[in-house]
């Protein structure tokens, strides 16, 4: 079994780990996306992912994860801290990834998250729902562009591109969503071809859906690691945003840190 594959099935979690998660960074800084940008956040970020986008940012949690396995007490502490002391202070946690969701003991977090009196957003591809104690889901559903066919893989010759492809999109889970939780739809864009996606997509989403997705809730945010890379994307999807009455998400810890580990 590929080793990515093994952290969903938890198979190199120590003995000892029971309850446990597979933990690749935590740190303090401003939320850099979606409606709640800006906001002075502590991150904690789970290891393994369902999918493999070809732009992931964050390889080392999916492509070739590492982590260590932290305890939830040892993560709830962590977090703690972070938010009193380290170089700030902060209300809210993101629980981020690689992809939180496939975990199941990322219920517990959210719980004791939530217990201890965080605002919980996770960001999320939208492939897994759970019940769970969140003020935020910021789902990311992964359009055809996120495909890493053989030109686009950063690793191999496209070996994941089927998989990708046949889990990326799954409207019962991404309705379950939108249903249980305030929810932001927040869409990698990669150019004008996307948003013909987009809107089937949000069509789809609340068709399925009792809760109502506002045009407000559905952000465009521009593809891009780098400072350089955002400087050749923003700008058009900006104005796709206005153009088509979305919402337009900067990318904010790239503008200001480089998207540097522990921003
Ligand atoms: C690394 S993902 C982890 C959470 C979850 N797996 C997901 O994709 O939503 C965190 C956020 O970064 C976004 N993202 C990843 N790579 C990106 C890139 N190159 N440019 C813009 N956004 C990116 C994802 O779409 C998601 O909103
Ligand atoms: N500052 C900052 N904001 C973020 N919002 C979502 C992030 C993520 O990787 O999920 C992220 C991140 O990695 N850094
Ligand atoms: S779903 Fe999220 S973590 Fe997984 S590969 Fe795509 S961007 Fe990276
Ligand atoms: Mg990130």
């Amino acid at each position: 079994m590929p080793v990515n594959d093994a952290i969903e099935a938890g198979a190199d979690r120590p003995a000892d780990a029971e309850d446990a998660l597979p933990v690749n960074e935590l740190f303090h800084s401003l939320q850099g996306e979606g409606k709640l940008a800006g906001v002075p956040t502590v991150f904690v970020r789970t290891s393994g992912c369902n999918l493999r986008c070809w732009f992931c940012d964050s390889y080392h949690t999916s492509w070739e994860p590492t982590h260590a396995w932290m305890g939830i007490d040892e993560i709830v502490d962590a977090v703690a801290e972070r938010a009193r002391t380290d170089h700030g202070r902060a209300d809210h946690v993101v629980v981020t990834g690689g992809e939180p969701m496939i975990h199941d003991e990322v219920v517990a977090l959210l719980d004791r998250l939530d217990a201890a009196g965080f605002h919980t957003t996770v960001e999320t591809n939208g492939t897994v729902y759970r019940d769970a104690p969140i003020d935020l889901a910021s789902v990311s559903p992964k359009l055809a562009s996120s495909t890493p066919t053989a030109d686009r893989d950063p690793k191999g010759d496209g070996e994941w591109a089927d998989r990708h492809e046949d889990r990326r999109i799954d409207l019962e889970a991404l309705a379950a969503l939108v249903d249980a939780y305030e929810t932001q739809l927040k869409f990698v864009v990669t150019g004008r071809e996307d948003v013909d996606e987009i809107e089937a997509l949000v069509e789809r989403v609340r068709e399925a859906a009792t809760a109502t997705v506002a045009d407000s809730d559905v952000l465009l945010m521009p593809e891009g690691q780098t400072r350089e890379r955002l400087d050749e994307t923003r700008e058009a999807v900006a104005e796709l945003a206005a153009e088509y009455g979305y919402r337009y998400t900067p990318r904010l810890h790239v503008d200001l840190w480089n998207d540097a580990p522990g921003t």
